[in-house]
This record gives structure tokens, sequence and C-alpha cells, in this order.
């Protein structure tokens, strides 16, 4: 269903799809991210940890919406932070609330916005979220308007309108939080046919049994990066623990 291969070449030749080096982020002083760096180029790789670990944060350096304090962070070799015309082309994003993502009262304005994004004249934006809902089998929600649609119906029209534009990469951050088991897989099932690389973070391990490779933050530090099953095992069992204990009892300030 979608064409748009990852071309894995930035604008210094062949490079990794995710190049991080010592990354740090920090508000008002406060380190959030703290000298983070790997490289990646599995199609899926996962993000997992506690809450507050880290995990939006990184992915919204990593996206260019915030920009680090120091250290190097690119996409497709480029720095998204700083060149917002690559950004467009290159990452989509998957947020958790459709309504954080939705600008427009209807579903075809809405997969348009995005290619009017990447420079298509208006009539070629319209024209090819047509047939953008017509691969998806939901010309007949061309005209409908978003506000009559269910959250798992909403979610998709945003995956719809990312996959609209072909990006390299998708970062998904808990998009599937909420959910019915039914919308969830059906969810999964077009993410399944992407090309695009994904970075998917989530709380349930199982969504990414068949992913490549696993990353679990730790108070904004990685934890342990490698193979899924490795991962999963080892940062469930961890969980498990902690979740015998009572540690989120405990009220700082
Ligand atoms: N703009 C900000 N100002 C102050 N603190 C922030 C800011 N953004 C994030 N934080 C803090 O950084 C930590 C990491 O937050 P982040 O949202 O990245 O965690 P997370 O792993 O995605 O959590 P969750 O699983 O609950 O969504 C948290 O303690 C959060 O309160």
């Amino acid at each position: 269903m979608f064409e748009g291969r990852v071309e894995r070449l930035g604008t210094e030749g062949a490079t990794s799809v995710v190049e991080i080096s010592d990354l740090t982020y920090a508000v008002d002083g406060a380190e959030i991210l703290h000298n983070i760096s790997f490289l990646a180029d599995e199609d899926r790789i996962g993000i997992v940890g506690r809450n507050g670990s880290g995990k939006t944060t990184l992915v919204r350096v990593l996206a260019g919406l915030i920009e680090p304090t120091s250290g190097v962070v690119r996409v497709c070799g480029f720095d998204l932070a700083k060149d917002r015309k690559a950004a467009v082309r290159t990452l989509g994003i998957l947020f958790q609330n459709p309504d954080h993502q939705i600008i427009f009262p209807t579903v075809e304005e809405e997969v348009g916005f995005g290619l009017l994004q990447l420079g298509l004249s208006k009539t070629d934006a319209a024209a090819e979220a047509h047939r953008v809902l017509q691969s998806f089998g939901k010309t007949h929600w061309a005209d409908v308007a978003i506000q009559q649609l269910s959250q798992g119906q909403r979610q998709l029209v945003c995956l719809i309108s990312v996959l609209a534009m072909k990006p390299k990469v998708i970062i998904l951050d808990e998009p599937f939080a909420g959910l019915d088991i039914p919308t969830t897989r059906q969810l999964g099932r077009y993410l399944d046919q992407t090309s695009a690389t994904l970075i998917h973070i989530t709380h349930d391990p199982e969504i990414l049994r068949a992913y490549q490779r696993v990353i679990w933050l730790e108070k904004g530090a990685v934890e342990m990066d490698g193979a899924a099953k490795a991962v999963l095992t080892a940062f469930t069992n961890r969980m498990e623990q902690i979740g015998a204990s009572d540690d989120i009892s405990h009220v700082s300030g």
C-alpha cells in the first residue's frame, strides 16, 4: 500500500537513521536526559521505561520539537530542530491523544493538510488525500466531521494523515493507549505494512515482541539497549519487582 522506502542518505552521504551522541536535555537547570548516545538502523525500534523516565522528551528531541541542551541528534542525517523542511519530509508522529493532533473539521481536509505542507498544490493535495483514503477503503469518510468519529477512528485518521506523507521515520508515542483490542490490531496491521522506520514508545511489552531492538530508559538514561526479547524480559522482571513494593507512595517536596 505504501511506497517510500527509507532512503538512508542525509546531507553528508550514508548515515544511520537515528544518530544520538552525548545528548543531554535540561529544563531550568534540571537535567531530564543524561548523556544518551546510540545509533539505530533497525526498521522497528521500541522505547520502554517507567512513567517519567524521559521517553516522550527523548522523542520530542529526536523529532526536533525541542532542542537538546548539548549533544548531537540527527534523523536520516538531518538536525530536525534546525531544518524544519527536512522534518516535514522525514518524520511523522502519532501521539496518544488524536485530539492533540487533529486541526481540521473534516477527514479529507485533515489528510490533505500534511500534503500541502509537502508542497502539493491545493488541487493535488485534495486528489492525493482522496486517493489515500481510497487505499484504506475510507472514501466514505472524506466529508465526515471528525467530531463524529470515535477515538479509535480519529486515531486512524491521524495514522492515515501521517502515512499519506510517506515519512521515512514514524514516531509512535503510545498511540494505542485507551483503544480496544480490535482497534489496536487494525492500526497495528496498517503500521506493519509501512516501510518507514517505526520508533514506538509503549508501556505494553507485548506490542514490541516482534521488534528488532528495544531501548529501555530509566531516569533519563539508557538502562539497557538490545534485542527485543532480552530487553523486554529484563524490563518486565524489574517492573514486576518494583510493582511488588510500594515505591509510588513516596511524595517529595
Ligand atoms: N518542560 C518540562 N519542564 C519540566 N519538567 C519536565 C518537562 N518536560 C518533561 N519534564 C519532566 O521530565 C521527566 C520525563 O518526562 P517524560 O514525559 O519525558 O517521561 P515519560 O517517560 O514519557 O513518561 P510517561 O510514561 O509518564 O509518559 C518527568 O519527570 C517530567 O516531569
